[in-house]
């Protein structure tokens, strides 16, 4: 289940500005998705001309593409800790008014459980968007990662929390999709959520969930790229 709708060069531009507040020294959590992606890349040529940086990678594929542009890895058990973190989202929050302003929804590519455990490390977590993402309140399908002999006993619960959970399917192959860690994901839908933080919190209690989609008060700075710029939003 992707998001998509942004332009291609409104995702670009607010990658490679996120990407220009790394510093030389810093250990970098490498976010997943397609607007993340080219953060990976500007900073795959930043290394090129002499930046010195640890990248921790969220996915199979974030690491992939960390490879590709030469960016030197490593992992949690590695470091001290993590100096900044740059992640894409399905939806910001985006109203100064609003007590979530800032929340988001992540795992339309199934990686949120290794991102936030990535991201929520972070000194610094940026997120980057296209304006398509930005929402006065989250109202996609929330992702929730579960272990596969509990998806049915889970779906029950969302149920009971007033959730619609589909079991999401694999697209080039029978049956659902299976993530980096082994596990199933249901797409749960609660319509509009004015309470993401209530919201993380019943599901998180939820035995067999292994994580949501649900990032409440983890970003620090969001960059929307614009066909003719980047918005930059501070939490
Ligand atoms: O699981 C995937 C991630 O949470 C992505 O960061 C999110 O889906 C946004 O991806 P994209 O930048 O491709 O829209």
């Amino acid at each position: 289940m992707k998001t998509d709708g942004g332009s291609d060069a409104a995702k670009r531009r607010a990658g490679e500005r996120a990407a220009e507040a790394v510093e030389d020294g810093d250990v970098v959590g490498l976010g997943t998705g397609s607007t993340t992606a080219h953060a990976i890349r500007a900073l795959g040529r930043a290394v090129d001309d002499g930046l010195e940086i640890r990248g921790i990678p969220t996915s199979f594929q974030s690491r992939r593409l960390a490879l590709e542009v030469g960016i030197p890895l490593t992992d949690l058990d590695a470091v001290d800790g993590v100096d900044v973190a740059i992640d894409g989202a399905d939806q910001v929050v985006d109203d100064p008014d609003a007590p979530a302003h800032g929340a988001l929804i992540k795992g339309g590519g199934a990686a949120h459980a290794r991102e936030k455990l990535v991201d929520s490390a972070a000194d610094r977590f940026l997120v980057v968007a296209d304006p398509s993402k930005l929402t006065e309140c989250l109202e996609r399908p929330v992702p929730v990662e579960v272990l596969s002999d509990a998806h049915t006993v889970v779906a029950d619960r969302i149920h009971e929390l007033g959730g619609e959970p589909t079991l999401r399917a694999a697209e080039r192959k029978d049956g659902p999709v299976v993530t980096d860690n082994g596990n199933l994901v249901l797409d749960c839908a609660f319509g509009r959520t004015d309470d993401p933080d209530g919201l993380a919190t019943r599901l998180s209690a939820v035995p067999g969930v292994v994580e949501h989609g649900l990032f409440v008060g983890l970003a620090d700075v969001t960059y929307v790229g614009r066909e003719d710029g980047v918005e930059r939003r501070e939490y």
